[in-house]
């Protein structure tokens, strides 16, 4: 099988390219990428006026699968992730049970194996069933091919349990993704402590609720040598604390979200459980920070921390719906919307924060497109504008604060293993 893409914005940060070229795929690998290519081939789709970039990966995707297949599945969750242009995601470990052992880590493998959409790969939890009291199955894990460790869902509030952990991560050579709330600090909150929160009468998450346990993670990081991934940072001392602590040469990355770049606090509508995640929206002051934070290339990834809930969950007041957005179908649109044509982020810096460093940082033979590499590439439309409509999602998630927004830019084509996974026009067909 062949397939040419030609006339397309090659952005290959992992080659420094930025031009337009032409690239053919054989089988499951880029066999030749230059700047014209006149080979006749099974199929070629015409790419001019658009990124070529290599396909994204999200390091934080909750697919709730095993256990909470109302919510999602890895079967919807992969069409989720192809249709928002990710060739690679990762399923956080929070699920029913939690995945603490090899045996769960290749029940998800399997099943995402047997359905052959997009690469799926288990993070392994780092205390059993997730309750912090004893470590999980770490290396059995890392052995069945998790590429990482985390507690998503909450943080291992005894640090002596974290350490131990990261010993052992050191010396597996793989990182541990930090979720940063100090449990005890919550004190019942349920949005950012602003007077918003103040006039709907909802207790507050304060900054320091997520800072505490950053600063935390970051010495023992520094302690133990092992490689520490921030998810989901949120706070404007978050921003500082990564360049603090990448100066001094620990191991340290750290990602942001597209709701946590889009939306302040200001933005939610009262009652409306579509704007309560985990952490929460913050201030104006806050998002600015994240935003210089990925320009300057402090911030190192974007990942969505795609949590679908079900409507009769969300249909709830604020105090008791769960925490969670869906954003595997958004994030794309609203990075290219709100970072790079806002001059945040160049087109390459996309690339980079939605494929290359995750790669990186995971170990992952991805995120590039060089010759010989596997053909996992996205085909995005930069000048596309439309409103986002729930009611396409590939998800089983509804639970968007994004419905009807106006956003600038379209996930076109998906190429998973030089196999397409998703085209735009496939888009009539609600697979479900
Ligand atoms: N982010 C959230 O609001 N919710 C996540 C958990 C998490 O990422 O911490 C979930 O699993 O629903
Ligand atoms: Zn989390
Ligand atoms: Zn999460």
């Amino acid at each position: 099988m062949t397939l040419l893409i030609k006339n397309g914005r090659v952005i290959d940060p992992a080659t420094r390219t930025d031009k337009q070229m032409d690239i053919l795929v054989e089988d499951d690998r880029i066999a030749k990428r230059a700047e014209k290519i006149d080979t006749k081939a099974d199929k070629t789709i015409n790419a001019k006026g658009c990124y070529v970039m290599p396909g994204f990966i999200d390091m934080h995707v909750h697919l709730r699968d095993p256990g909470q297949e109302e919510k999602e599945t890895v079967v919807t969750g992969s069409r989720a992730a192809a249709r928002g242009g990710f060739t690679t995601i990762l399923a956080m470990p929070n699920t029913k049970p939690v995945v603490d052992n090899a045996d769960v880590v290749n029940y998800v493998h399997n099943k995402a194996k047997n359905l052959g959409l997009v690469h799926v790969l288990q993070i392994g939890a780092v205390t059993r069933g997730q309750k912090g009291e004893e470590l999980a199955a770490i290396e059995e894990m890392a052995a069945a091919g998790s590429p990482a460790i985390s507690e998503d869902g909450k943080s291992v509030m005894n640090a002596k349990l974290l350490r131990d952990a990261m010993k052992i991560t050191q010396k597996l050579d793989i990182p541990v993704l930090s979720h940063c709330e100090d449990k005890n600090l919550v004190d019942g909150g349920v949005v950012n402590a602003d007077a918003n929160a103040k006039r709907e009468g909802l207790r507050g998450i304060t900054n320091s609720v997520e800072d505490v346990i950053i600063a935390r993670d970051i010495m023992i990081a520094k302690d133990t040598g092992a490689a520490l991934h921030l998810c989901h940072c949120s706070t404007k001392s978050s921003v500082m604390m990564v360049q603090m602590a990448k100066e001094q040469g620990v191991r340290v990355t750290a990602e942001v979200c597209p709701h946590h770049f889009t939306l302040t606090s200001d933005d939610m509508i009262p009652k409306d459980t579509n704007y309560k995640m985990n952490p929460p929206l913050r201030t104006k002051e806050d998002v600015e920070e994240l935003k210089r934070g990925l320009k300057e290339d402090i911030m190192d990834v974007i990942a969505t921390d795609h949590a679908p809930h079900t409507a009769d969950e969300k249909n709830n007041s604020m105090e008791k719906a769960p925490f969670g957005i869906v954003g595997l179908e958004t994030a794309a649109a609203l990075t290219h919307t709100e970072l790079v044509l806002k001059d945040y982020l160049t087109p390459m810096q996309m690339a980079e924060k939605m494929s290359c460093n995750p790669a990186k940082i995971l170990g992952l033979d991805a995120g590039s497109l060089e010759e010989g590499k596997p053909a996992d590439i996205v085909i995005f439309d930069p000048k596309k504008t439309y409103k986002i409509d729930k009611n396409k999602f590939w998800s089983k998630g509804r639970n968007t604060p994004f419905d009807g927004r106006e956003v600038t830019g379209a996930v076109l084509t998906t190429i998973v293993e030089g196999k397409i996974a998703y085209d735009i026009k496939m888009d009539h067909e609600i697979t479900k």
